[in-house]
């Protein structure tokens, strides 16, 4: 049988009976036009098939969404389909169910939705028309396809502990829907937990879908899950899928998802769009995580969507985690969720100490403070690693000139330039905003002084300072710059891990996950940046940071220890950090968005508008906010919502575009959802007036 079927072929044979037989099929196609669209066929063509149909003078690839009784266009001007593609099974029900959830209540076509889902070869119609076709990427994947290496030694897993087991044994006995939290302090073995709920899905023939937040997180993961299955069915029934595969190797996971043959899919938020015809559980790892959350295009919430397919399948999900959302602590509070708790670490070692070091009376070097100098010294001498942490990269902020104040700007973006020194020689002004580069300038462009002097520190900065103060230490840098080749952090991380690394300095990147052996000492810098964000979520995350990255102290090592830098002591975070309590941290947090009406008491959309002129993007806002005031039989639910005033956002300027926001807000989601529905159709033609650039994204996590 040919992989592809020409629908014009068939209709060749069958002459004189097209007329009758004309069939009517709906598709979805990535255009950024509201609705989908029909075609007709002269064979049947089952829902969730892919299809290649001409669009205006294009051809497209898309997906068949239902296969109505009559069009919904005049018959005679309905165009045919081209080409089915028939070398993937068609999309399951369930997996369009998802999608359909998705552009519902993220507001968008449809179609924009299920196509960039997709791996890129499977929406392209070069991929399959043209020269170099042959068959498709499909075929052509298979063709090539050589065993998977599947040569690891299974591992012995430790027995659980009690708390583990009772976690273990609840999720694998759950044979429906539920929403399982998985509360467990850093160190405490929830991976363990993980495996063995897995274990016993797949020995009942489930897949399992195990989500992570970051790629840099996957390896050991993906090392531990590869030995662990290697014991049931030889490894093999592993795929991995994140954004840093090439589309080759994209295609294959995502096929060997679709045929059932990974049974295992470890994964970025973007796996949560991966059809699974058997899936029987759902992991997601480190459930608070901002990475979940998807920042442009379809803005959606792997994790919430995790919950929804969950329900939607009638099958379990577990959301883990050593702080969580405050959303997801919330429904374990009211008895949404049922919570496990892991209150110890799992190898007899306790949670490290923290301590708190009041910056505002001490004599800094170079943003450490004599305690944490004497600490790492001591650290050194014990043949332990210590870990710098400083969520900033580079090596300044920002330069300055002493003479006449003049600091390095970004001509773009209303940001400053940060100072880079990549080698000796290498130096330059970068904005982080928009990739803008300059050299750094011999002297003050304002007044010609030679005396530019970089100002506060970034980790490469730290990374130096740290050099000049033990030369004989072994130390690595891991953040965005020094891990930007393929490969390069996984390689840094695994000296680090081969004890090749005495003194570790990192960015958020260091924080998550990592399980190092020999870690004693977690210093953190300039944490009180993050406290005074405008943000309301700030205080949650920075908690989470900070919790994290203390975790990764001492989880092998006796008498680990933290050391948080900061002129605000008594603030609410670091006392609950010094006594590692989440729990009671989650209830000052609820219980301050209580009173104040935020999330998870009340529901918010964020409509975003980007123009070369601020003028227009605040007046689009402000014409939109206007809208159900126009229009009041059009929104019925609007008494429940509060539109707040359009205001320019805090960086207002990037790569030259002015931004704005108007924040939407409601304590009924349906109320919300209904309101964002017709008001996200209208407002294609208030933008056209002024020449803005929009979006708008529900649950937004940053405002
Ligand atoms: N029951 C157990 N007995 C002994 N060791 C265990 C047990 N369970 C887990 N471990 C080990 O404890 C260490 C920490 O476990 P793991 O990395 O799963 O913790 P975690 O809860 O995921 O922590 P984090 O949230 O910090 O990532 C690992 O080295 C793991 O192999
Ligand atoms: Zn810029």
């Amino acid at each position: 049988m040919p992989s592809h079927i020409t629908p014009s072929a068939l209709k060749a044979d069958e002459a004189g009976q097209a007329a009758d037989l004309t069939l009517w099929v709906r598709v979805a196609l990535d255009v950024p036009v509201q609705g989908l669209f029909d075609y007709c066929s002269a064979t049947i063509i089952p829902v969730g098939t892919r299809v290649i149909v001409p669009f205006g003078r294009r051809k497209l690839v898309g997906v068949v969404v239902a296969t109505p009784a009559q069009p919904a266009i005049e018959p005679r001007l309905a165009k045919a389909v081209e080409e089915v593609l028939d070398d993937t099974p068609p999309l399951p029900a369930d997996w369009l169910r998802l999608a359909s959830f998705a552009a519902q209540y993220y507001q968008r076509p449809l179609g924009e939705v299920i196509l960039p889902a997709l791996p890129t070869a499977l929406r392209k119609v070069s991929a399959y028309q043209g020269k170099r076709s042959a068959g498709g990427p499909v075929k052509r994947m298979d063709k090539r396809a050589r065993p998977l290496a599947g040569s690891v030694g299974a591992d012995t897993p430790p027995s659980l502990n009690a708390e583990q087991a009772a976690a273990a044994q609840a999720i694998a006995g759950q044979q429906g829907h539920k929403t399982i939290m998985l509360h467990g302090v850093t160190g405490s073995g929830k991976t363990e937990v993980y495996l063995h709920a897995a274990q016993a899905v797949l020995a009942r023939g489930g897949q399992v879908l195990f989500m992570v937040p970051e790629i840099n997180l996957t390896p050991q993961l993906e090392q531990s899950l590869r030995s662990r299955l290697a014991g049931i069915e030889g490894g093999e029934m592993l795929a991995v899928l994140h954004s840093g595969l090439s589309d080759g190797e994209r295609l294959r996971a995502w096929m060997r998802a679709q045929r059932g043959e990974a049974r295992v899919l470890l994964g970025t938020r973007l796996s949560i769009f991966a059809p699974l015809p058997d899936l029987g559980l759902i992991i997601v790892d480190e459930e608070h995580d901002a990475s979940y959350k998807q920042q442009d295009g379809l803005r959606y919430s792997a994790r919430d969507l995790a919950v929804w397919r969950a329900r939607d399948r009638n099958i379990p999900v577990v959301l883990g985690s050593a702080t969580p959302s405050l959303e997801s602590w919330n429904h374990a509070e009211t008895g949404h969720y049922q919570r496990f708790t892991l209150a110890q670490r799992a190898k007899a070692v306790e949670l490290p100490s923290v301590k708190l070091v009041d910056t505002r009376r001490l004599a800094m070097q170079q943003g450490f403070s004599p305690q944490l100098v004497k600490a790492l010294e001591e650290r050194l001498e014990a043949g332990q690693q210590s870990l710098i942490f400083l969520n900033r990269r580079g090596y300044a902020p920002v330069l300055n000139c002493a003479s006449c104040g003049w600091v390095s700007q970004c001509p773009r973006c209303t940001a400053y330039t940060v100072l880079h020194r990549a080698g000796a020689r290498r130096n330059y002004l970068q904005c982080h905003h928009c990739g803008f580069q300059a050299r750094v300038p011999h002297a003050c462009p304002d007044c010609g002084d030679q005396d530019l002097k970089p100002m506060g520190r970034g980790t490469q900065r730290v990374e130096e300072y740290l050099a000049e103060l033990f030369p004989s230490a072994r130390i690595a840098r891991i953040d965005a710059d020094s891990t930007r080749l393929k490969g390069s952090a996984a390689a840094l991380f695994a000296k680090v891990h081969a004890g090749e690394v005495d003194l570790l300095v990192g960015t958020q990147m260091v924080a998550k996950g990592h399980d190092f052996a020999n870690l004693g000492l977690v210093g953190v810098l300039n944490a009180d940046a993050m406290l005074f964000a405008q943000d309301f979520r700030a205080p949650e995350r920075l908690f989470a940071q900070l919790m994290q990255v203390a975790g990764r102290a001492g989880r092998h090592v006796k008498g680990g220890e933290v050391i948080i830098q900061t002129d605000y002591p008594e603030q609410a975070v670091y006392q609950a950090l010094l006594r590692h309590d989440y729990p009671g941290f989650a209830q000052y947090g609820l219980a301050e968005r209580k009173a104040v009406g935020l999330p998870p008491y009340a529901y918010q959309a964020l409509l975003t508008a980007e123009a070369r002129e601020l003028s227009s993007a605040l007046g689009f806002l402000a014409d939109a906010r206007l809208l159900p005031e126009q229009h009041p039989l059009d929104y019925p639910t609007v008494a429940a919502l509060t539109l707040y005033d359009p205001v320019p956002l805090r960086v207002v300027r990037v790569a030259n575009i002015e931004r704005a926001q108007l924040l939407v807000e409601s304590t009924s989601r349906p109320a919300l959802q209904a309101f964002l529905t017709t008001w996200s159709h209208a407002l294609s033609g208030v933008a056209k007036a002024f020449r803005v650039r929009w979006n708008l994204e529900v649950d937004p996590l940053e405002i």
